[in-house]
């Protein structure tokens, strides 16, 4: 199906779940589990673990409280009973929770008006909370957990929604989402790309934090073993009708961390944490705490570039530093199936690969891909402005840079590239009008619901295979197709097997995976997630289901009405609105009422509207997010001020053909990578007036006398030197 493209190194065969006989479900010495490569992916900083380790401090204290207090009365205690507001105070207090929801104060020098923080701080000075990292989500509806303090949907088998309970996660992936991994169809419009590009802006917006604690808070069983649910672990039940049933009673699951106050204070509710900076501002590259700002900066480069790796290069291309290593023995990103004994190991490890150090550490290769190509820019950049302005000193051409970065950012997931493919143009030009300016009334936290349901759409559209080819787009016997499972944390396979071309090639003439209502979820995602070092794998799609419920969302009617769209009360109103009547017939199966439908599900089953890939829920959820961070942004791009009128018409004319042309080998690019290009042939090159540069010209400080440009930033800030009009 794939055109110019091989056979898979390995086949990508059914999967057997009897692990006890199977080498490739067993786990060899000194590997992760898959959960463990799961925690790897949601790891966030140190600021973020100290805000987790307060609210989780305070979350237990309350429940013990709850639990004495019931052992004594036998009655249920109700939140505003249980304690005083000077109770309260104490806690927050003690726990360090006071210190976590303290609001920042924000400078107003010149700099904090030219640049966004770090942190996103500050961005909004009426509330400077917003946008940044390290606050709970926003909600777009209330939460509707299964009891006041915050437990799980489904947590009680036996609680019932709309007189029904909730089906099993698993149930539901099996029954509606599994898609064998060769029973695909391609998407005529869309690249590979455009997948992988929503993906890396999902990391520039959203990181939920799980517990860090891999044990229950009251017994101590260890979450990865047990199949009780007990706070964190929140196991996915394997039904006895799963072919997995056999090897496996459950699936480990970790709730997200609570944020501090959760739950506590009267009408809050258990909040989960957006670790990262909601703002499209390429934290990804930058980091969302100054402490990890600082490291990845080369601090020694008047230049004000990012630091780069010492031990490995791109054929001279730059590669982002590797993490420093903890435990050298559990490597997530070096490669599996080694020889197991120590002294091999060691020697093994000495040369090769660990994980990389990025705005986040994640390390899924795709990421790897854009992770380095925006490295290489930044440091691109950088040479380029002292060029112009040899008299900037490095703070200025990193943060100079680091704008342009958000930029260009803003620029391609937003207005003009990747949103009309995703919404459709009539969608898009109904839900999100043209940019009137900033409006500070305007929340750009991101909701809730965006991270745990709607921006999660794009797992159904994901591939079950990396493609590599060679110079000239042609297949490479060398570097063969990968199955998708091989190639997540799998750093040391860019590293060794050719660099970042081969895959970007891959990327850029692989079509999408189309979305049908028979073919969501391909089987690579759904069983074999994270099982690159063996072990029981996980199942995305019941991740995704299970980390809803998690977080309380209501179900698929209501937000349905929140969109002020139609409400289905029953099988035949549900197959008009999802038109398909097999479809409707299984979600009544086996929810028994539209109305419980998880939202994820539900809103990705919604045929798509003309020219997206959405329907009229996901459009709906997806702008109304977008809308926000760009009408909520003081540094939106277009925003006057921010940039001048030559420097915005210059930033309008960036592709990702150009970066990928500054920064790879690659000399032949689609003129729009976001759509399926089938052949070779219609590849340009990069000196093609179709790919233009990003002229800096713009950037050249004006003249505005010696005695400025001597002087440092800070002098030059003060006397509004730099593109104010
Ligand atoms: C190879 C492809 C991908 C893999 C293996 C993958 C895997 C994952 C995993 C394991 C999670 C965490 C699940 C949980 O425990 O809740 C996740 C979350 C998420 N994914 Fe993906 N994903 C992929 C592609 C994408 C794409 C293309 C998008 C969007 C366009 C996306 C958007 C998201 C979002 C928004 C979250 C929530 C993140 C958070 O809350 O921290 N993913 N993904
Ligand atoms: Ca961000």
């Amino acid at each position: 199906k794939n055109g110019h493209i091989s056979e898979p190194a390995e086949p990508l065969q059914s999967i057997n779940y009897h692990c006890s006989t199977l080498r490739h479900c067993s786990l060899s010495e000194g590997a992760l589990r898959p959960s463990d490569l799961l925690a790897q992916f949601k790891q966030s900083g140190a600021r973020t673990r100290t805000q987790i380790q307060a609210a989780e401090l305070l979350d237990n204290t309350v429940e013990l409280i709850r639990e004495m207090v019931y052992t004594h009365s036998m009655v249920q205690p109700n939140p505003h009973e249980l304690l005083s507001e000077g109770d309260v105070e104490n806690l927050l207090q003690v726990t360090g929770c006071s210190a976590e929801l303290q609001k920042p104060s924000c400078q107003s020098d010149c700099l904090s008006h030219r640049y966004r923080s770090i942190t996103g701080e500050c961005n909004n000075r009426q509330h400077p909370r917003w946008g940044a990292a390290n606050i709970p989500y926003s909600r777009w509806l209330p939460p509707e957990y299964e009891d006041v303090w915050g437990a799980p949907r489904g947590w009680d088998l036996e609680h019932t929604y709309h007189n029904i309970s909730l089906p099993p996660v698993r149930l539901v992936s099996q029954e509606v989402l599994f898609t064998h991994n060769d029973d695909i169809s391609l998407d005529s419009g869309l690249s590979h790309l455009l997948v992988e590009w929503g993906q890396w802006i999902d990391h520039d917006m959203v990181l939920t934090p799980q517990s860090p604690s891999t044990a229950a808070f009251r017994t101590g069983a260890d979450c990865t073993h047990t199949c009780s649910k007990d706070t964190p672990c929140f196991p996915i039940q394997i039904p006895l009708s799963d072919p997995r049933s056999d090897a496996q009673r459950c699936m480990p699951f970790f709730r997200s961390a609570p944020s501090c106050g959760a739950g506590i204070l009267p009408h809050r509710h258990r909040e989960q944490l957006n670790a990262i900076t909601s703002f499209v501002d390429a934290s990804m590259v930058y980091g969302s705490s100054t402490s990890l700002a600082s490291a990845l900066r080369n601090h020694s480069s008047p230049l004000g570039s990012m630091a780069l790796n010492s031990q490995h290069s791109d054929h001279e291309l730059a590669y982002m530093p590797f993490l420093p290593r903890q435990q050298t023995h559990l490597d997530p990103c070096g490669p599996r199936n080694s020889t197991s004994g120590a002294s091999d190991r060691t020697t093994r490890q000495e040369n090769t690969t660990s994980c990389f150090q990025a705005g986040e550490n994640k390390n899924v290769p795709m990421n790897i891909l854009f992770f380095s190509l925006f490295l290489r820019e930044h440091n691109r950049l950088v040479k380029e402005l002292h060029l112009l302005n040899p008299h900037w000193g490095p703070d200025t051409l990193y943060q100079e840079a680091r704008k342009i970065m958000g930029a260009i950012h803003q620029v391609s997931p937003s207005l003009y590239h990747y949103l009309p493919r995703v919404l459709g143009e009539h969608a898009m030009s109904l839900l999100m009008p043209p940019y009137k300016g900033y409006d500070p009334e305007v929340d750009p936290s991101i909701a809730n619901a965006f991270a745990t349901a709607a921006f999660r759409f794009a797992h159904v559209t994901v591939q079950p295979v990396v493609a590599r080819l060679g110079p000239g787009y042609t297949t490479n016997s060398q570097h063969p197709l990968l199955p998708l499972h091989h190639s997540l944390f799998a750093s040391w396979r860019v590293v060794q097997e050719g660099g970042i071309d081969p895959v970007l090639r891959g990327m850029l003439l692989s079509p999408a995976k189309l979305q049908t209502p028979g073919q969501m979820m391909v089987e690579e995602l759904i069983e074999r997630l994270f099982q690159a070092q063996g072990g029981m794998p996980l199942d995305l799609g019941a991740l995704n289901l299970q980390r809803g419920r998690d977080h309380g969302l209501p179900g698929y009617s209501l937000w349905r009405r929140f969109c002020g769209l139609s409400v289905p009360n029953s099988t035949s109103e549900l197959a008009e609105i999802l038109g398909n009547f097999t479809l409707a017939r299984k979600f009544q199966l086996l929810y028994g009422t539209p109305h419980n439908i998880d939202l994820w599900v539900g809103a990705i089953s919604e045929p798509a509207l003309p020219g997206g890939r959405v329907g009229l829920l996901l459009s709906c959820l997806i702008a109304k997010q977008f809308k926000s961070l760009r009408d909520g942004d003081r540094f939106w791009w277009e925003r006057e001020g921010v940039f001048t009128s030559t420097q915005r018409r210059h930033l309008q004319a960036v592709s990702l053909s150009r970066i990928i042309c500054d920064n790879s080998h690659i000399t032949l690019v689609p003129a729009d990578p976001f759509s399926r290009t089938e052949r070779p042939e219609d590849m340009l090159a990069c000196s093609h007036p179709l790919i233009p540069h990003l002229d800096l010209s713009p950037w050249k400080e004006p003249d505005t006398g010696e005695e400025v440009r001597t002087e440092k930033y800070a002098v030059c800030c003060h006397k509004a030197c730099l593109f104010i009009h």
